[in-house]
């Protein structure tokens, strides 16, 4: 049964780790009181070694555990193996573990490549800084380049390999005659309209010296844009290039990429992709730019910001210079007069705002370790602004600048934009999250920012929106309700309905709100900062999954298969 062959298997395991075979006796030995392991009704669901020295092969399917190999921990959804000195090849034995959501092996000794596992809940995959080569199999190519980095791998989302499409394939003499040709007679077309351009312009150039033909020709037919007319969350796709309608006709340089780009493109590529709107936020509309290679970026279109060049250059380029795991990365940038746009990374699983408001009949409750864990991402991303001098803050945290990786992991955005901002544009919307000392809203201090983090960790443990956030106009003062409610006898109606049934953790949820309390202490001084948070919050973390197990099934927030 179930059981026997979880404990078969993770005696296995454990013998594996230790590099030699052990015999256990399976009646006395009960596998979910071990360090590491966690079950849901004496199934193993979750194992974690990482970072305990453990050596030897890749548990699970090598070596002398041939006989071993057929048993499988059917139940497993977390393996996590990091920061130790695992070596050999990582076994397509994985493939056992139909239920696994999440397996982390980097940092070890692995070499070989990585096989084509076909595990249909993997949500969360990590082999970075291994011994690993050849190319990543196309399942895993949506994930981020960190999973991969610190190998000599190839293939999306890394560079291409060699001899692939897009690598360095080689050509047919006919093909390069071809493209010769070709590219001789596109050039005497150019030239030809050039000189006609020339003409009949009287030697005329605009005013950055380029000539617009090339951008009107990607111009596809203008959309109706949802930019001018009130908000817009619903994504609205469609066929036609909403930027390159917005861009069409006017005056344009080029797209400014910063120094972490996985694949660069250019400013053609983004006019002729798909575009739908995100939605509309305080600066700007953000689109989503799905480009002809598959690539998707989102594109935030700048409205009311600073139109000195050299200003707003130097400022995104410190934006640009920001770089955390939870962090949503600005790739780069493109300015013009009458232009402005940020290309961001793609978040596929939206914003914690949407998560927790959105309703619908596809959405899947966010259970509490994974709000745990959103929390403790999201205050290490703001920790890591904060500890670039006193002066670094964020400026506009909220539970829609807080996305989600395909993994669920938590990266903040839109970080370093309310100081490059108009005064016109200073956002009333997010008023619920605004610290009381905050007067303007593009200068906002460090203390002001746990504020606003606070506020969003009370509406992620009471499920309720702030007042006057962007989704909620009837939303509450937070602050107040949970003070109201916690004052009066003590019951944990305070939590959101989703949270109440995981009482095995209750005490960890009371010691987040109290957290949460004490950032949106009315005096900036009595709030504590956002080192202080990111610590207490992985103690409240740790602890959390060490005791669930239960709610751990939950983890990827994913509809089960
Ligand atoms: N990089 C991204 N990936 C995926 N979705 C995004 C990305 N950036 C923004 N969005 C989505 O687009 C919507 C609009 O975002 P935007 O940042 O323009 O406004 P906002 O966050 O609602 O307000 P504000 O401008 O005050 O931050 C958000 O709700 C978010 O879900």
């Amino acid at each position: 049964d179930d059981l026997a062959s979880d404990r078969a298997a993770l005696v296995a395991l454990r013998a594996a780790v230790r590099g030699r075979l052990i015999l256990w006796n399976l009646n006395q030995t009960d596998p979910c009181s071990w360090d590491g392991v966690f079950c849901n009704e004496n199934r193993v669901t979750k194992m974690r070694f990482p970072g305990m020295g453990l050596s030897g092969n890749l548990p699970l399917g090598l070596g002398n555990l041939t006989q071993l190999q057929t048993l499988s921990l059917r139940n497993l959804m977390r393996l996590s193996l990091g920061d130790n000195n695992f070596s050999g090849e990582i076994s397509p034995k994985f493939n056992n573990l139909t239920r696994l959501g999440s397996l982390l092996l980097e940092n070890n000794h692995f070499t070989g490549s990585i096989p084509d596992l076909n595990v249909p809940l993997l949500r969360e995959f990590n082999v970075s800084n291994n011994h690993l080569n050849g190319s990543i199999p196309k399942r895993f190519s949506q994930l981020d380049e960190s999973a991969f980095a610190g190998n000599s791998l190839c293939g999306k989302p890394l560079q291409s390999c060699p001899g692939t499409e897009g690598g360095t394939k080689k050509l047919s003499g006919g093909a390069i005659a071809g493209i010769v040709i070709g590219s001789f007679f596109g050039l005497l077309l150019i030239l030809s309209i050039a000189i006609l351009v020339c003409r009949k312009m009287g030697g005329r150039r605009d005013s950055n010296g380029v000539a617009p033909a090339k951008h009107v020709e990607a111009v596809a037919p203008r959309e109706r844009s949802s930019d001018d007319s009130g908000s817009n969350t619903n994504a609205s796709p469609s066929n036609s290039a909403v930027v390159a309608a917005q861009l069409g006709g006017k005056n344009s340089k080029n797209l400014v990429f910063f120094g972490n780009v996985i694949k660069p493109f250019d400013l053609e590529e983004l006019l002729r992709a798909s575009a739908e709107v995100l939605g509309k936020g305080t600066f700007g509309t953000t689109y989503k730019a799905t480009m002809d290679s598959g690539v998707s970026v989102a594109v935030k279109r700048l409205r009311d910001f600073i139109t000195l060049e050299k200003e707003f250059r130097e400022k995104i380029d410190q934006v640009g210079k920001m770089a955390h795991e939870n962090l949503v990365p600005l790739r780069g940038y493109y300015f013009s007069r009458d232009e402005k746009l940020l290309v961001y990374d793609y978040m596929p699983n939206g914003s914690l705002s949407a998560l927790l408001h959105d309703s619908g009949a596809g959405r899947t409750p966010l259970h509490w370790e994974a709000r745990s864990a959103i929390a403790l991402g999201a205050a290490r991303g703001i920790a890591y602004l904060h500890s670039h001098g006193p002066t670094s803050s964020h400026g506009n945290i909220k539970s829609s600048n807080i996305l989600l990786t395909k993994s669920y992991e938590a990266r903040v955005s839109d970080f370093g934009l309310a100081y490059l901002a108009l005064p016109t544009s200073t956002p009333n919307r997010v008023s619920g999250y605004r610290a009381p000392e905050v007067t303007d809203a593009r200068k906002v201090s460090q203390q002001a920012d746990v504020y606003s983090f606070g506020i969003t960790l009370l509406e992620l443990l009471t499920g309720k929106a702030p007042s006057h956030s962007s989704l909620n106009e009837e939303g509450v003062d937070l602050p107040r309700w949970v003070q109201s409610v916690v004052q009066e006898e003590w019951n944990n109606e305070v939590f959101d309905v989703e949270l109440r049934k995981y009482q095995n953790v209750e005490e960890e949820m009371v010691k987040l709100l109290q957290l949460a309390v004490e950032c949106t202490a009315q005096f900036p001084d009595k709030r504590p900062s956002m080192d202080v948070v990111a610590n207490r919050i992985q103690e409240i973390y740790n602890v959390s999954i060490e005791k669930e197990g239960v709610s751990q099934q939950y983890y990827y927030s994913v509809p089960q298969a």
